[in-house]
């Protein structure tokens, strides 16, 4: 069915729908990765997006069961170039429209997504809807300019109660504000006995659970509408060691006094380059964010900037100069993407020993 793609500023794409043939409406992002759009849509930091892939096949190897990073499909839409009809790998169990249409996703496809994503880039990230042709433009803009994203996103993916995934090694308690599992996946294969917790979870309740550490995990829309969990941070800095990813990243920065912004197209891909600012060695990272840590703001914090983009100088990581606390805004699960930043999850694993042993010295002197 022909469907119309309409941007904020009145640019509209005429495409083919596959998958669900719904409208959607939605923050209209673009990712650069050459393969994972099964990882990318089911990752819950899309929650309300259109998500428009650069690569311009997509759906050859199909959706199969290990590449999931939530029980569902978070984005609104989906937009190609060209989709596969006939998926083929050994592990496929379904092909990328019947996925879309069982989870009421919108495709779209064939539209020039080299001269949408050069827009974007242009003009920045912005509001956009998928319609029926027959919609008059003006009608769609007008609509889309009284549209407002829920601010109340991370409630939607988080979890709503607590599970443990039990191991023998150290406690970690996972802040859950739209957690990947591939998070959940490197710490258990690092032996980590993880309590996954709801976004809202109080300091208290978190000390109660005895963690060695806490992790924050991404997660979808602005920081700055996660205050009540920037003040649990805040309680929760100094008292146990902390690791941000991504939205986990934001909130530490916030909450440590630190400002966010949002950046004009943001980071997506799978392979972002990072600098460490100590050593000068350069990852290439996973990358889905839309915000960014100011780096003027955080001269007045206890946060030093140890990571930085090298395509645009923008803040990847800090850590604390006083407290066992760091955050990178990167992906160090990648799920999908490049492995380079993995390391990241023993060094938590380090921290947390390392402060482990401290305090046993404390309390011995
Ligand atoms: N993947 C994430 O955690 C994204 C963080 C935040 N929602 C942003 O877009 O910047």
């Amino acid at each position: 069915m022909l469907k119309k793609l309409v941007l904020e500023d009145g640019t509209f794409f005429v495409g083919n729908s596959f998958g669900s043939d719904n409208d959607a409406i939605g923050e209209l992002v673009f990712h650069t990765g050459m393969t994972g759009y099964q990882e990318m849509l089911t990752d819950p930091s899309y929650c309300g997006q259109l998500l428009l892939l650069t690569y311009p096949l997509i759906g050859n190897y199909g959706i199969n069961r290990s590449d999931f990073e939530s029980m569902k499909p978070f984005a609104r839409a989906l937009l190609v170039r060209e989709w596969e009809p006939e998926p083929s790998h050994y592990e496929k169990e379904q092909s990328l429209s019947s996925f879309l249409k069982e989870h009421n996703v919108v495709g779209l496809a064939g539209i020039d997504t080299r001269q949408l994503t050069r827009h974007l880039r242009d003009k920045g990230v912005m509001k956009a809807m998928i319609t029926s042709i027959d919609r008059s433009i003006s009608e769609v803009v007008e609509e889309l300019l009284s549209f407002r994203p829920n601010k109340k996103v991370v409630e939607e993916v988080s979890t709503s109660r607590a599970y443990q995934a039990p191991g023998k090694g150290k406690r970690v308690v996972v802040m859950d504000f739209g957690m990947k599992h591939g998070i959940l996946r490197e710490l258990v294969k690092r032996e980590c006995d993880v309590v996954v917790v709801p976004h809202n979870t109080t300091a208290q309740e978190i000390y109660r659970l005895n963690p060695d550490g806490v992790l924050l995990s991404n997660g979808p829309g602005d920081p700055k509408d996660c205050l009540e969990a920037v003040g649990t941070v805040k309680e929760l800095l100094g008292n146990v060691p902390i690791f941000g990813i991504c939205l986990g990243h934001q909130l530490l920065s916030l909450a440590c006094g630190a400002d966010t912004f949002k950046l004009p197209f943001g980071h997506r891909g799978a392979n972002h380059p990072v600098r460490e600012i100590k050593t000068g060695k350069v990852t290439i990272t996973s990358q889905n964010h839309g915000y960014a840590c100011d780096k003027n703001s955080l001269l007045n914090t206890d946060l030093e900037i140890t990571h930085e983009a090298v395509n645009d100088q923008t803040v990847e990581g800090v850590a604390h100069r006083k407290y066992p606390a760091f955050s990178v805004q990167y992906h160090p699960e990648a799920s999908p993407g490049p492995l380079d930043a993995n390391d990241l999850f023993q060094q938590f694993i380090d921290l947390m020993v390392h402060t482990e042993m401290e305090a046993k010295n404390y309390v011995k002197a």
